[in-house]
């Protein structure tokens, strides 16, 4: 129950038609009293988009390019709606930062959904991120950003919303309390699978993931780990931890969805059925809690909760976290951006999956960075010199797998 005096919440989705997007609609649709939407943006989805706005009916709509959004909004106009269509990477931006836009949830996948988090975050909005490669990209500056706008972010991802459940609400205290943090994995769907016979694995298999149902990049970053290892980054960033406070075990059933160890050896685990409307509700309602339509965990009918440890053999793209951030300033958005680039061309049948690892491993390691990467401004507030690192490393990645498809 809300209190009279709080007011509606004005919800921006960047991302709006993926599966994060569609789990965020779905729990502002239990709560019409709390949340209305302002702001849809996609990409490429167009029908999807319009009926999106015909149920929402949001000020703003954006999508990629100017020919898709005249075709959205001939439709819109015809069905009576005054949603103005925009496009573009700038549009994403203006939504993110509208002063009539309390929330924004950052759901757009990769790199490209920076600019617009950085904005929402220096506007000083509720930000909910589940666009991880964001902040695997922006890193320090990302968080600065957050701080001078002075504004909130929540975490969405699993794992990250887990370990914030379990933190005090008083950021300022977490370093006392925290002697380190265990990220949980599912493990893929490869987790029990000879090594030796994945090289000839398809995009369907890779996204048959175990537990969740999610985007088709996601689901094969956790076929390969390498989810895990944007989470660690993500993790070190969110929670100011040093490499080596995060640790990572694999957890089959997705039920502990992370855990906090403290200074005095306690343990704090946030558990609950696998099911993203849980860290979507949290973020939306935080410090409240709203109901989020998700089945309560049955923890009798559920069986035994088991752990193991990762094994570099099996999955060696975990272990390039701690690399990449031991590494200068920059490396993890070179990593990110190998990575998106190795994903796109595995899916696109360009690439077989044991060359996802090849394709970021040998990225990381061309000597070029350390030059490139000496100096991203510190005292910049912008992102292009990081999206210039990113350009470079993602030419570089286009490079290895035409060498590694030859
Ligand atoms: N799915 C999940 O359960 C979880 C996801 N995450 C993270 O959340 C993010 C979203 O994941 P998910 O929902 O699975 O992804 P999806 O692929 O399902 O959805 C991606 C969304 O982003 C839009 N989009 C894609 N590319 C661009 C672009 N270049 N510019 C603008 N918009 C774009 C898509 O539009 P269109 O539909 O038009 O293509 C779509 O709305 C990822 O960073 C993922 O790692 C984190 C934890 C769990
Ligand atoms: C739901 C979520 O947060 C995903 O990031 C999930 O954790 C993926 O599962 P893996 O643990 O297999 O990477
Ligand atoms: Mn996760």
């Amino acid at each position: 129950m809300i209190s009279s005096a709080q007011s509606v919440q004005s919800v921006c989705i960047l991302g709006s038609t993926g599966s994060i997007g569609v789990n965020t609609l779905d729990v502002l649709a239990r709560h019409p009293e709390r949340y209305r939407v302002v702001a849809l943006a996609a990409h490429r989805q167009v029908d999807a988009l319009v009926a999106q706005c015909l149920q929402w009916r949001p000020r703003w709509a954006v999508l990629a390019d100017a020919a898709l959004a005249q075709t959205a909004q001939q439709q819109l106009r015809a069905a009576g709606l005054a949603t103005e269509v925009l496009c573009g990477p700038e549009a994403l931006v203006q939504v993110a930062q509208a002063p009539e836009v309390d929330t924004v949830m950052g759901a757009i996948v990769g790199a490209a959904g920076l600019a617009p988090c950085m904005a929402a975050a220096r506007a000083g909005k509720r930000l909910l991120l589940a666009n991880k490669e964001a902040l695997v990209v922006g890193g320090a500056r990302f968080m600065r950003a957050v701080r001078e706008g002075g504004g909130t972010l929540l975490p969405i991802d699993s794992e990250h919303s887990a370990i914030f459940q379990c933190l005090p609400q008083d950021a300022t205290t977490w370093s006392g309390v925290i002697d380190h943090i265990v990220l949980t994995a599912s493990g893929g769907p490869f987790r029990q699978r000879d090594p030796a016979s994945l090289k000839d694995i398809t995009p369907d298999q890779a996204c048959a993931h175990p537990n969740w149902v999610m985007g088709r990049k996601i689901s094969v970053d956790s076929a390969t780990m390498m989810n895990k290892a944007l989470e660690v980054i993500e993790a070190r960033w969110l929670f100011d931890l040093a490499p080596e406070q995060i640790r990572v075990l694999i957890h089959p059933q997705s039920i502990v969805h992370s855990m906090v160890v403290c200074r005095d050896a306690s343990v704090l685990a946030q558990m609950g059925s696998p099911d993203m409307r849980v860290p979507i509700a949290y973020g939306l309602s935080f410090p409240e809690r709203i109901a989020s339509g998700a089945p309560a965990l049955d923890l009798l009918g559920c069986g035994a909760l088991t752990f193991e440890a990762p094994l570099r053999e099996r999955f060696p793209g975990l272990f390039l976290a701690w690399d990449a951030l031991n590494a200068p300033q920059g490396t993890t958005a070179v990593l990110n951006a190998a990575n998106e680039v190795a994903v796109a061309a595995f899916l696109d049948g360009q690439l077989r999956f044991t060359d996802i690892h090849r394709v970021n491993a040998a990225t990381l390691e061309l000597p070029l960075w350390s030059r490139e990467l000496s100096g991203p401004d510190e005292a910049s507030d912008g992102v292009d010199d990081l999206l210039a690192v990113d350009a470079l490393a993602r030419a570089e990645a286009q490079r290895l797998v035409a060498q590694y498809r030859a």
